[in-house]
């Protein structure tokens, strides 16, 4: 992610439900201005003559977020903070805002007469003020002695105008202003102070309800049957009177969470209303009736904010469908991508989204040629696709999945299988090809762009190749029936029954490593008899002062060779931080090869040594305290990322040179949700993460020879993210 385009794919994310992507106002009002600042730059880049390319910058405008829309929200957030009574550091408790943010914020407040509310944004603006921030002090104060001075404290108004004259005393403006306001000063002129606040607001808030303890004791409660209603007879509904007159009566579970969920699926796509703060408000009675469930329901946060939401619903069914369905403010990209379908699915179609914008606005290629290059190395290469293709099947090999079991969280459509089944078939893993074009003909409808035909043609090839011909022949004939006119068909059928006549034998390839077995959990050597005699105990290091009064848990996870777990050898703030720091240093992980370090595919990680930190300091002095050993000729410690298919296949740690790595110190620094686990194929144990736990074993025995029994595997991760730091 070091690309000048940073947000704009990290803000990408899966989320089906535009709902969760902006559940909280200030992430809304983020959401909209990074939406909006992306694809201007998107613009920027790639439409240098405006003469040229002017039509299509005028459809890319019409669907590019307008400060109106920001607008909006940030007058929905406004709103919010009015009816309940928030300052700006109560509202962005979940997501902060920047100082240019926040300025923008108080001046839509400003424009709208909200002087105190302005007042407050201006104020938390200066408090996050930065060198790169654009908003400049100057103008903060400017704002700060205006906005002040609207609700009527002229002498905090003097104050910012003199501290913006000191900043700058060429300021002839500031000066004018502070002449102005101290003869104010001396002429009193009181501001009237709006501080009055509606009923409708303060029942929002709960301060006020009529509902005394002695009118509600009149109030009742009860079981009700509708009257002998016979559907309720054995279900009778729980009845309150909410309040008398006029009589509003609250029923109790009247509607169960699966129907709520039912209703809110269908409705989404056509929502219209809007509902802020979720509760239904008596103004004339002054009675607030909070909804039970989620009481805080901040579906929109202002009209325009609503407009906004329906002009997604629009896109979700017009022609720029995904790209601004898909953003969401989600932080971790790993979450975005946990499932392996997920996944895939994500990298297709952020490709589609990319490309779409690219077709659009780039008619000239002459003209756009050097901007489209910019922006064609941006865009998810067919290589990063069917690399995340190839992660799938290898995922299947391993785990022994057909489609249906890995598409159980996200599904693929025809037209996505069908790519899938290539990658396959180019692979020649035929059975899984097989498997992923009858799963696309399935799914096969009137809108797919894969045909019937290319689907029956594959699935006879690829069923042909792992030996069952007669199937073949099926499938050949099927494709013949849908167009008899196919000559390649009729002359590959022909091929087939001629083979089947003279019986040839293909080997199928069923057969798979103890490594995959045990990645999959299917074989274990430690059997219960064996186990019985390995230990847990707490250790000191041998009396190690350092560990006198937190003695390690440790575990013994094998005995030949010795493979030892220590728990909670690291704290929860430690990983954070060492993932933290590593996060935008990773890049891909390379394998040392006779002399040389260069990406295999062997290993599908990424990485980053990390060195001269203190908490990784603080993280090598305890592996040398627990350990006995010294860390003086120990590598620097190396962070590892594993994603959804990330692996690490069999090898040695040992590199077979002096000095060599005597013992492997590997730390998890995340649970894996299924799969991940690390393997010794060559003893048949497996070693599940655990979080905050770190495992060590001896690559070379006490004369300095490779103890090659310490062989040993990363599996797949299957859903999750892997972490780990390890030192040799
Ligand atoms: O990730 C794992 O489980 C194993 C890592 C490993 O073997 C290594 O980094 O050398
Ligand atoms: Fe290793």
């Amino acid at each position: 992610m070091k690309s000048d385009l940073p947000n704009l794919l990290l803000s990408y994310s899966n989320s089906e439900n535009p709902e969760e992507a902006v559940r909280d106002p200030v992430a809304a009002y983020r959401l909209l201005r990074q939406m909006r600042k992306d694809l201007i730059y998107i613009e920027k880049r790639i439409q240098p003559n405006l003469t040229q390319c002017e039509e299509y910058q005028n459809e890319l405008d019409s669907k590019i977020p307008q400060l109106e829309d920001l607008d909006g929200a940030a007058s929905g957030l406004i709103r919010l903070q009015e009816i309940y009574k928030l300052h700006p550091e109560d509202i962005t408790k979940e997501t902060s805002l920047n100082a240019d943010e926040a300025f923008n914020v108080g001046l839509v407040a400003y424009d709208e007469d909200k002087f105190q509310h302005a007042f407050l944004w201006f104020l938390y603006s200066l408090d996050r003020l930065r060198e790169n921030s654009t908003t400049t002090e100057e103008e903060l104060l400017r704002f700060l002695s205006y906005s002040v001075y609207h609700f009527g404290s002229l002498s905090v108004a003097i104050y910012f105008s003199h501290q913006l004259l000191n900043l700058d005393p060429s300021n002839d403006e500031a000066r004018v202003q502070l002449n102005r306001l101290l003869h104010l000063q001396s002429n009193p002129d009181i501001f009237p102070l709006n501080t009055e606040s509606s009923n409708y607001e303060a029942l929002c808030r709960g301060e006020v309800d009529e509902r005394t303890s002695m009118r509600q004791r009149a109030l009742s409660c009860r079981y009700s049957t509708g009257g002998g209603n016979p559907r309720l007879m054995y279900a009778p509904v729980k009845e309150e009177v909410e309040w008398d007159e006029p009589r509003i009566i609250r029923y109790h579970d009247i509607i169960s969470d699966r129907e709520i969920e039912i209703l809110k699926n269908i409705s989404r796509p056509k929502m219209s209303d809007v509902e802020i703060g979720g509760a239904t408000v008596f103004t004339k009675v002054g009675v607030s009736v909070q909804p039970k469930k989620s009481p805080l329901a901040l579906t929109c946060i202002a009209e325009r904010y609503c407009a906004f939401v329906s002009v997604k619903a629009q896109y979700k069914k017009g022609v720029l469908p995904n790209l601004l369905l898909s953003y969401s403010d989600s932080k971790n990209p790993e979450e975005a991508v946990r499932d392996p379908v997920a996944a895939y699915r994500f990298l297709r179609q952020m490709r589609n989204d990319f490309m779409y914008i690219v077709k659009r606005i780039q008619p000239n290629l002459t003209q756009c040629e050097e901007y489209q290059n910019e922006l064609d190395s941006k865009i998810p290469q067919l290589e990063d696709l069917d690399g995340a293709a190839s992660g799938l099947i290898k995922l299947q090999e391993i785990y022994k999945l057909h489609p249906e079991d890995i598409t159980k969280e996200t599904s693929l459509n025809a037209d996505e299988a069908f790519n899938v089944g290539l990658v396959a078939y180019d692979e020649d893993k035929f059975q899984h090809a097989f498997l992923w074009f009858l799963y696309s003909l399935d799914r096969l409808r009137e809108n797919s762009t894969t045909t019937e035909e290319e689907l029956l043609r594959f699935l006879s090839y690829s069923v042909y190749h792992f030996g069952s011909l007669s199937v073949a022949i099926y499938f050949s004939h099927q494709l013949l029936n849908l167009d008899p006119s196919n000559d390649e068909a009729r002359v590959q059928l022909n091929r087939l029954l001629h083979l089947q006549s003279n019986p040839d034998i293909f080997p199928l390839n069923t057969e798979s490593s103890n490594y995959e077995a045990l990645c999959r959990g299917e074989v274990d050597e430690r059997t219960s008899k064996r186990q019985r005699a390995l230990s847990c105990r707490y250790s000191t290091g041998g009396g190690n002062p350092r560990l006198m009064y937190a003695p390690v848990k440790e575990e013994v996870e094998w005995d030949e060779p010795r493979i030892i777990r220590y728990h909670d050898i690291i704290s929860d703030r430690e990983m954070e931080i060492l993932k933290n720091i590593s996060r935008p240093q990773l890049s891909r992980s390379e394998v040392y090869r006779s002399g040389i370090t260069k990406p295999l595919k062997l290993r599908v990680s990424q990485s980053v040594f990390l060195q001269n930190n203190p908490v990784e300091a603080g993280v090598s002095q305890r592996i040398a305290d627990v350990t006995g050993l010294s860390m003086e000729t120990a590598e620097s410690l190396l962070v590892q990322n594993y994603g959804v298919g990330g692996a690490f296949e069999q090898h040695i740690d040992a590199l077979e040179l002096e000095n060599d790595r005597i013992a492997t110190f590997l730390i998890y620094m995340s649970d894996v949700e299924i799969g991940g686990a690390t393997v010794f194929p060559k003893v048949g144990v497996s070693v599940h993460p655990k979080k905050g736990s770190a495992v060590l074993w001896y690559n070379l025995h006490r004369n300095g020879e490779v103890n090659w029994n310490t062989e040993h595997a990363g599996c797949p991760v299957f859903v999750g993210n892997k972490w780990v730091a390890s030192t040799s």
